[in-house]
């Protein structure tokens, strides 16, 4: 058997996923998850403050370990392993020194969470996001925002690396570039030592930092001069190409390729985010809606340069020239939080009942550290059992999906989650299935703003941890959007995709398209709405918006006196 083998790695916000695939025929020979041990713990992290950071010990760790299981798992010989190639969540950005090393590997900032990976969910740079707009609308200059949705988010780039140097003189001053978690892992697989030759994801620049070909890549020095003179100093620290992760960012380095038993003749891709890499592992193609559901939902889709034209369109996280299938646009939308929003309603309950079973003296401690993880591992699945058999008729209550914040249509993490309509009557199952109607109808909020912007949508595809974990999510969805949603059948859809990226950066597919055609896992379940359901749902759906409108401050006569 000659058959030529890649390796595609999606780090999402909790774990790593490694897979190993067959390029003829996209069999999948092998896959493993490394669960970060540092973030398990909610080191570097205060939920309250919306700081969310991540070791990059973390990230080796799982690096080295993900790559080596697969490679073991599958039995192919070396030889046979052609290509591999990294998405990771976005924006996600280090601070790095002059080798391109995170900072935070350093033993001076190894416990500073300003020199760690700032993950996209942290919201610390609300405030700095609001600067970057105002800048942007008011300046005189270019609307750099423009191509990102016209509104730019604390989550992303610029606007965390702002916030961090103003907060930490230190790490301002040690830092000589700042690079997304996608260019830091490609550029550690490679052994490059130079930040500035490594070859920038095109997705990441163009999502998340600003970034687009007409005004020469990276906004101007004084643009960003007016927000913080470092930030232009930082500007030529940085790059002015990006590249598609079809294309090869280079070889794989002797000291990886002994750490993992691989050649360095085994390509590396250019880096990319999670989403995009799932849209393709997911067989996306025009007027087609892709939901990778994690913690977070990005919705992605892709329109040829004729359909979208001159359309910008309004409050998304952005079009981009190559970010999905290069020669088309890609285009970014998403929820803050999906799966979170559940994951937080699940730790309110476990926490407290942890805390007493650990205090109790009715079991002994290993007995106890069982019993927790059980709970841990079986709310989510016990409260979607309960939330079923809830009648759609009755009065459960309303609940706002933005326990993190909305990142579109129209960012402003400055919001909150709520949750109306409690009575002595609603236990934890009417609140769950109320969180689980929120995200869905988050997710046709979406749905309505890319139709609006002229967008058409004719075919919705789930994947990622939700999606194959919860059919009462993915009903509700159904039932919500008034659509069929077709499941990929690929548990790890983004690795999928970013393994088919791999096989076209290494020569041996023509183009992503035909890497897709050829590996793609396919689709194994089709949610249909069910007609009684969609009617129940329309109504909610008008209380979710009158909910959301009043929450945000455009109050309506409706809910003003409820
Ligand atoms: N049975 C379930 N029902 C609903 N949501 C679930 C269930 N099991 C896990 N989840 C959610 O799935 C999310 C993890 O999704 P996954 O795609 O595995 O990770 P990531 O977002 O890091 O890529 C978590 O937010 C978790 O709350
Ligand atoms: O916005 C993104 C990509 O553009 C983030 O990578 C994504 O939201 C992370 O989600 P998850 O934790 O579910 O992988």
């Amino acid at each position: 058997m000659n058959d030529k083998f890649v390796i595609g790695l999606d780090y999402g916000s909790d774990s790593v996923r490694a897979v190993i695939v067959n390029t003829s025929n996209g069999e999948v020979k092998g896959s493993h998850v490394f669960w970060y041990p540092r973030w398990k713990k909610g080191k570097y992290c205060d939920p309250v403050s919306n700081q969310f950071r991540q070791h990059p010990l973390d990230h080796l760790e799982g690096l080295e370990e993900t790559i080596r299981e697969v490679i073991k798992e599958s039995g192919v010989p070396s030889g046979q392993i052609k290509g591999i190639c990294v998405d990771t969540t976005g924006s996600s950005p280090m601070a790095v020194d002059k080798q391109g090393k995170p900072l935070a590997l350093s033993p001076e900032f190894a416990e500073n969470p300003n020199a760690m990976m700032v993950l996209w969910k942290d919201h610390t740079a609300i405030k700095e996001a609001d600067e970057i707009n105002e800048l942007a609308r008011t300046w005189g200059g270019e609307d750099y925002t423009k191509y990102e949705g016209g509104i730019y988010s604390s989550e992303w780039f610029w606007a965390k690396i702002l916030h961090v140097i103003r907060e930490d003189e230190a790490v301002a001053e040690a830092a000589y570039s700042w690079m997304e978690h996608c260019d830091v892992i490609t550029a550690e697989l490679i052994g490059s030592d130079d930040p500035l030759e490594v070859k920038r994801s095109r997705c990441a620049a163009g999502h998340k930092a600003l970034w687009h070909e007409s005004w020469d890549g990276l906004p101007s020095k004084e643009f960003l001069s007016k927000l913080d003179p470092r930030l232009a100093d930082l500007r030529d620290r940085l790059y002015t190409n990006t590249f598609t992760s079809d294309l090869p960012a280079g070889n794989l380095s002797g000291e990886w390729a002994r750490k993992l038993g691989l050649s360095t003749d085994t390509v590396v891709a250019v880096g990319t985010f999670d989403a995009h890499a799932g849209a393709v592992g997911g067989e996306v193609t025009e007027n087609t809606l892709v939901k990778v559901m994690g913690t977070s939902t990005c919705d992605i889709m892709v329109a040829s340069h004729e359909a979208i034209g001159d359309n910008l369109v309004k409050g998304i996280c952005g079009q981009v020239d190559g970010s999905v299938i290069p020669g088309t646009v890609g285009l970014e939308a998403g929820q803050s939080g999906f799966g979170d929003v559940l994951a937080w309603f699940k730790n309110l309950v476990v926490k407290p009942t942890a805390e007493l079973i650990r205090a109790s003296n009715e079991l002994d401690d290993a007995k106890k550290e069982a019993l927790i993880n059980e709970i841990d591992r079986q709310l989510l699945i016990k409260l979607s059992e309960e939330a079923i058999q809830i009648p759609l008729s009755d009065t459960a209550p309303v609940a706002l999906d933005w326990v993190n914040g909305r990142r579109t249509p129209d960012a402003n993490q400055a919001l909150k989650g709520a949750v109306m309509g409690l009575n002595m009557g609603t236990d934890a199952a009417r609140v769950f299935k109320a969180l689980v109607e929120s995200i869905c109808f988050g997710s046709k909020k979406i749905v309505d703003r890319f139709r609006e912007e002229g967008v058409a949508i004719d075919a919705v595809i789930g994947m990622g941890g939700v999606a194959k974990k919860s059919k009462l999510v993915m009903q509700t969805m159904a039932d919500v959007l008034n659509m069929p949603i077709k499941i990929a059948t690929s548990d790890q859809a983004p690795a999928l995709g970013a393994a088919m990226y791999a096989s076209v950066a290494a020569g041996i597919h023509p183009s992503t398209e035909a890497a897709i055609a050829a590996m793609t896992n396919g689709f194994d379940k089709v949610y249909e709405p069910i007609p009684e359901n969609v009617a129940v749902y329309k109504e909610l759906y008008a209380k979710y918006a009158e909910f959301g409108a009043f929450v945000e401050g455009k109050k309506t006569a409706a809910l003003a006196d409820q």
